[in-house]
């Protein structure tokens, strides 16, 4: 028998009930759940991943939804131990899904939510921090600071790389990496190349205007090319920044023959998910090519680094903080609440989750739609005419 977990409960008498596996931030997310009638329980135990068992104990005998985490398995065992509870919605508190099994909560009929647009620019600015502190060898010259050792300007003190008129290769020109790459075209005068399976026409377009003005003001103007394989951005690239999903085509995408067609100074960033790079062959490559340089938000094995990774000083790395801002993370759990209870009410899906800003405004309320739920179309769920 699975153990009892601790919880918090909020509006006891609620008719919904409603199961958060981790405390979020902000208190709006709360406020309008116990609003519309749910009882709320958030697990407190301490533990920071939650096993399958413990989820199971929370889901109990009745569920009518759960807002979960990017750290827990959700497949055919949580989804059938939901839907037996009576459950009908769950929402990840993330835009990335690849800890969920979409096909096995199609089989129960439960909602699979997401909580894209509200975090593209904070995940950005990490990769973009990162790309500069890597350029800049920002964190060694920061330790080297605090050991005591420096003692006068030189010459050649934590030379890098200056990143105008360099070429910044983005693979999975999304939301998040078309951000990214307008923060470095715009911010720092680089050139871009991309690889996507889609074109990223706005992005395109922001870079051919961005660069007509560069030029009509005498400056040199910005280029971009979209690249016809992930190859071409790598061989050509001096900044790369990881932004695709993780599911099967995008797993060690960037692998030991990929990183040996990388420049020897290249710069490379991951802010998507650790599988997407095989960090094994990272590390080999790291230690063989002292002057590249890596910055990691997420891992392979998290919350593990594989062996050696912690003491390469051409690698910076971070713990999963790219959606790290208040105001991201408070309208995530926002949108995640948002999701489970809307499918409890039966209203229909938003009809654009990119667009996602009328949920997340603080002085009115959200329309009566699911923000974003990924198996809409599965489930033959209503689109809102909103
Ligand atoms: N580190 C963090 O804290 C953090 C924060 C937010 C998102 N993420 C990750 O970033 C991912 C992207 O988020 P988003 O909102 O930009 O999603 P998105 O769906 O807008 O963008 C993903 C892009 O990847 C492209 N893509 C898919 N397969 C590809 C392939 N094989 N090769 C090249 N491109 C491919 C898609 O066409 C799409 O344009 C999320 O799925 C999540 O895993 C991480
Ligand atoms: O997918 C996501 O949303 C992140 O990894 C957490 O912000």
């Amino acid at each position: 028998m699975a153990k009892p977990v601790q919880i918090e409960v909020w509006n006891p008498n609620g008719k919904y009930r409603v199961v958060s596996t981790k405390p979020m931030p902000g208190t709006r997310w709360i406020n309008l759940l116990i609003q519309q009638d749910c009882r709320l329980e958030i697990c407190t135990e301490k533990k920071t991943i939650l096993s399958v068992e413990d989820i199971i104990a929370l889901i109990g005998d009745k569920c009518d939804g759960v807002i979960g985490q990017l750290t827990e398995d959700w497949g055919e065992t949580l989804f059938s131990a939901l839907s037996r509870a009576g459950g009908k919605a769950f929402s990840n508190m993330a835009v990335g899904y690849n800890n969920v099994d979409v096909n096995a909560a199609n089989k129960y009929g439960v909602a699979v939510g997401n909580t894209p647009g509200v975090l593209t620019e904070t995940t950005a600015e990490l990769a973009a921090s990162l790309s500069l502190a890597a350029a800049r060898r920002i964190v060694e010259a920061d330790e080297f600071m605090r050991a005591g050792l420096y003692d006068g300007w030189l010459p050649h003190l934590f030379v890098g790389n200056l990143l105008k008129g360099q070429t910044v290769g983005v693979i999975g020109a999304g939301r998040i990496g078309s951000a990214y790459a307008r923060m470095m075209v715009e911010g720092f005068k680089m050139n871009l190349i991309y690889y996507d399976l889609y074109q990223a026409t706005r992005l395109e377009k922001f870079v051919t205007a961005y660069g007509q003005f560069l030029k009509a003001n005498g400056e040199q103007p910005v280029t971009w090319k979209r690249a016809s394989s992930m190859d071409e951005v790598l061989q050509q690239a001096d900044v790369i920044s990881l932004h695709p999903i993780l599911d099967k085509t995008t797993y060690h995408l960037v692998n030991k023959e990929r990183l040996a067609l990388m420049k020897k100074e290249a710069i490379l960033i991951n802010c998507s998910r650790g599988p997407v790079i095989d960090e094994v062959a990272l590390v080999e490559h790291l230690k063989a090519n002292p002057m590249f340089r890596v910055g990691l938000d997420v891992f392979e094995d998290e919350p593990y680094m594989k062996p050696g990774l912690a003491d390469m000083k051409n690698a910076i790395v971070v713990p999963h903080i790219a959606s790290a801002s208040k105001w991201t993370r408070e309208g995530m759990a926002t949108l995640a609440a948002l999701n489970v209870l809307g499918r409890i009410k039966g209203y229909p899906i938003w009809s654009d989750p990119n667009r996602v800003d009328l949920f997340l405004n603080e002085n009115s309320q959200p329309p009566a739609a699911c923000p974003s739920i990924v198996n809409s179309k599965a489930l033959g769920l209503p689109v809102s005419k909103l």
